[in-house]
């Protein structure tokens, strides 16, 4: 039988979206394609999936979880990943029960009346999305909702303003309410896995019982991706100035890391790839794991939310995530968005123990929470992670979902193509979005996609038709004139 020369496929980013299209085409193109995955972190692959086992090997995954730990699903039909888990046999729990702890009133909210309230605010966040999309006014969710309230008659003091005040979108202050997607950022907790987000990229890894394993280079950042046209190749540049030659690259890494320059390009990308990458916006997220002695929280709720007047304290360890109530273990999981998140990076250790202790003493008492010891204090620092550059992408003021899109296209003939949660907008910011665009570029791979091609070849074909149709038209004026002048011809001779 004749040999078929594999086509060798890089995959660049060991993220969920380099993964997942590694994984799509070795298991349905392995016969004409080989694929690596070259990823630059030293010790771990899958990006802004990380669940951290180092500093407490007997942990359970999702308490853990120091990147994206939440499956949306607020629409199952948009979240590819709920069926993967599901085949996967993942063990998974849905978060839920919410407390709302107003301090300076010294209130709870929850239960029916909670959700009341929660249901409210959705309607009035929509009413707001709504008006700025009619008036096609290009302003943030922060203004947009803050009319609302006015409009509504709303003070800041009530539920549904301290609720809508405590959502990432607002929080996030330039977060367009034009382009606003519910189902990327405001999802909240969810479902989780219970052995953490990791277990699910290690099996992108690993395959499942009868594929093959995913070969993945740790350790190899790639600084340049250099076309070679006369050989129709690519050449990758490695840091420590080795070069590796592919038929195929997929850009699995984060806009931000294009953007700065980490991931050179020669030829240059095309102006609006380079446009796209800097003009998006890259939101700041981060968390803090916090394991006490024993827990001194009821396990009525899953999520602990705390209101804040104070425009400074916003996504400020607002959120707490409950892990005793989903793995028994006496673990709080606090969250944060915005600028608080990244300048909270920047707040030396030693400090960070009393930041937590206050913030939880408003929901839980001061006393309560002081006397508990807290065993060990772990936490992400995403924005000055120079592989990272934040939590995810989003639509800021001034953004259209256009820079989305024009990522999602491969460069050809050159065979570069892009994946990742920042070259998708539906999903954009989220790990069912990231894995999507895997799945997407792994299929432009192997069926050979190329949009220009595709162009040209709709032109060169309407232009065949165009001279097709000239010609015919041409023959029949020939005919109709040689018929006219027999007729003409017969006429005379008949005179
Ligand atoms: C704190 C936090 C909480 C989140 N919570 C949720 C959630 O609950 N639910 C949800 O759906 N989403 C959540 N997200 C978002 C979600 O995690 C991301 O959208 C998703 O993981 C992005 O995957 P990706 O493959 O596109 O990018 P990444 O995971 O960033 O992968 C890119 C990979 O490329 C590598 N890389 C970068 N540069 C190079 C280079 N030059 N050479 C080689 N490798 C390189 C990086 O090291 C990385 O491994 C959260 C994110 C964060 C940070």
């Amino acid at each position: 039988q004749k040999q078929v020369e594999k086509e060798h496929v890089v995959v660049i980013g060991g993220g969920i979206a380099g993964l997942a299209a590694a994984r799509e085409i070795l298991n349905r193109g392995f016969k004409n394609f080989t694929v690596q995955v070259f990823e630059a972190r030293r010790e771990r692959y899958g990006g802004r999936v990380w669940t951290d086992k180092l500093n407490n090997p007997k942990a359970r995954g999702f308490e853990v979880d120091l990147g994206g730990s939440a499956l949306s699903i607020a629409n199952p039909f948009l979240n590819p990943l709920l069926n993967l888990t599901t085949n996967l046999e993942l063990e998974t729990a849905v978060i839920s029960g919410v407390q709302f702890t107003v301090p300076w009133q010294k209130k709870h909210f929850a239960g029916s009346e909670l959700i009341q309230a929660m249901t409210e605010a959705g309607s009035i966040l929509t009413d707001a999305i709504n008006i700025t999309r009619q008036k096609k006014e290009d302003i943030s969710i922060k203004e947009a909702v803050d009319r609302q309230l006015q409009e509504q008659g709303y003070d800041s003091d009530n539920i549904k303003s301290l609720l809508l005040r405590s959502f990432p979108s607002y929080v996030i202050s330039d977060y367009s309410a034009l382009y606003y997607q519910p189902d990327s950022l405001d999802f909240g907790y969810e479902k989780v896995l219970l052995d953490g987000m990791g277990e699910l990229v290690d099996r992108l890894v690993s395959g499942a019982d009868d594929e093959r394993p995913l070969k993945i280079n740790l350790r190899t950042p790639v600084r340049q991706v250099k076309v070679d046209s006369s050989e129709n190749k690519i050449l990758l540049r490695l840091k420590d100035g080795s070069q590796v030659t592919a038929d195929h690259v997929i850009v699995a890494v984060p806009a931000s890391v294009i953007a700065k320059g980490v991931l050179l390009f020669e030829p240059l990308l095309p102006e609006e790839y380079q446009f796209a990458t800097k003009e998006m916006g890259m939101a700041d997220g981060n968390k803090i794991i916090v394991e006490f002695e024993s827990a001194f929280w009821s396990n009525e709720f899953g999520v602990f939310l705390l209101a804040t007047k104070n425009e400074e304290e916003r996504g400020f360890l607002q959120t707490w995530l409950n892990i005793h109530k989903v793995l028994g273990k006496p673990v709080l999981v606090g969250l944060l968005f915005g600028e608080k998140a990244r300048d909270f990076e920047k707040i030396p250790d030693d400090k960070v123990q009393a930041l937590v202790v206050k913030k939880l003493g408003q929901v839980f008492g001061m006393e309560t929470v002081a006397a508990s010891p807290i065993k060990q204090i772990i936490r992400s620092a995403w924005s000055s992670d120079q592989w990272s550059g934040g939590a995810s992408s989003y639509p800021r003021v001034g953004n259209s979902p256009k820079l989305w899109d024009v990522l999602s296209q491969p460069l050809c003939p050159h065979k570069v193509y892009f994946a990742g949660e920042h070259t998708v907008f539906r999903g954009h910011g989220t790990l069912h979005g990231a894995y999507a665009s895997g799945l997407r570029a792994a299929e432009q791979v192997l069926s050979g996609y190329c949009p220009q091609k595709a162009l040209e070849d709709k032109q060169r074909r309407q232009e065949e038709k165009k001279k097709a149709k000239k010609v015919k038209k041409e023959k029949e004026e020939k005919v109709k004139g040689s018929i006219k002048q027999q007729t003409d011809d017969t006429e005379n001779d008949e005179l």
